[in-house]
């Protein structure tokens, strides 16, 4: 695997006491999409300003593209382009030179050609003219994306790119930072809706309480999100699972009270019908059923109970 970010045992205990991060290991494969996803306060704006340099970790190290972020953040910093969850651009300031500045900030010398494709490839470029507090939101969103890809960077990081965008703005956000993978960037984005991961990445990443829970290929994981269990509540606890049920994935839990039958919510054929004859052919009664989707959270209260 081409790794472009390696971050080991990062943790950050804030000045507070609150501890925002635990040992966080992560790997980003160049050119892939990777979204962090977690609810409020789980730890995704502190790891990507930690790994971006504006946040001191605690403990652990981040290398970008080879260079060690914490004793070489300079070069470190230059493979980074941040969008972050706050506009701070001048709304004064034209697009263009919003562009330009951002750039010189980096010691970069001006590029007329890259600045110019980087516009159009944003749909800005009509607008290079105009100030930003002239601009459409959707428009100013495309500008701290602008502003950060500037430099050249490798890796975009865009801190929740859709919080408070609407529907169609949300859509054309997807397109364009799949679009900015296919020119070659790596990009990382934090977010806590399970659409967006789902829309946009490659692998996600689950994170809570400062936790990263688990990594995964995204197919993997919704794979896991499409799950439905059955649990049916059985007249007679049952001491073993009989050897004619082996083709259900079942468990049996409370003592043999109860039965849960895991199966694929998008699968044609559930199981189910064939699984209900069969239990009646064996005399196996229950006294209620019931279905449930497992959904994010069940995952995290899953992944939690585990981790403990
Ligand atoms: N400067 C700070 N001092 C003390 N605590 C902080 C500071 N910054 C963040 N925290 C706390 O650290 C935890 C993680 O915050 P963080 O912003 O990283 O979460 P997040 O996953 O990005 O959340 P959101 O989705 O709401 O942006 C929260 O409990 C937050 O209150």
């Amino acid at each position: 695997m081409d790794s472009i970010l390696s971050v080991r045992g990062v943790g950050k205990t804030y000045s507070s006491g609150h501890r925002a991060l635990d040992s966080v290991d992560l790997d980003i494969t160049r050119g892939e999409i990777f979204a962090l996803l977690g609810p409020n306060g789980a730890g995704k704006t502190t790891l990507i300003s930690i790994i971006c340099g504006i946040v001191t970790p605690s403990s652990g190290t981040i290398l970008v593209d080879g260079h060690d972020a914490i004793r070489d953040p300079r070069e470190a910093r230059t493979r980074i382009g941040l969008v972050p969850q706050e506009t701070v651009v001048d709304m004064f300031e034209t697009v263009w030179s919003t562009v330009r500045f951002s750039r010189g900030l980096f010691g970069k010398k001006m590029d007329k050609a890259y600045c110019e494709q980087l516009l159009k490839d944003l749909a800005l470029w009509d607008k290079r003219d105009n100030q930003i507090r002239e601009l459409s939101g959707g428009m100013k969103r495309r500008v701290l994306i602008a502003k950060a890809l500037s430099h050249e960077p490798d890796i975009l990081f865009l801190d929740e790119p859709t919080a408070g965008v609407d529907v169609s703005l949300r859509r054309e956000m997807w397109k364009l930072v799949t679009g900015l993978r296919e020119r070659g960037t790596t990009i990382i984005l934090t977010t806590h809706y399970i659409e967006e991961a789902e829309e946009m990445a490659d692998r996600v990443g689950v994170i809570d309480k400062g936790r990263l829970l688990l990594v995964e290929e995204k197919a993997a994981l919704m794979h896991k999100l499409g799950k439905r269990e059955l649990t049916l509540a059985l007249q007679e606890p049952m001491a073993a699972l009989p050897d004619a049920l082996a083709d259900w994935h079942l468990a049996l839990e409370e003592e043999g009270h109860r039965l849960r039958y895991t199966f694929d919510a998008q699968a044609e054929h559930t199981g189910i019908p064939s699984l209900l004859r069969k239990l009646g052919e064996l005399d196996i009664g229950f006294k209620d059923l019931e279905t449930e989707k497992s959904s994010l959270e069940d995952i995290f209260v899953d992944l939690v109970e585990k981790d403990q």
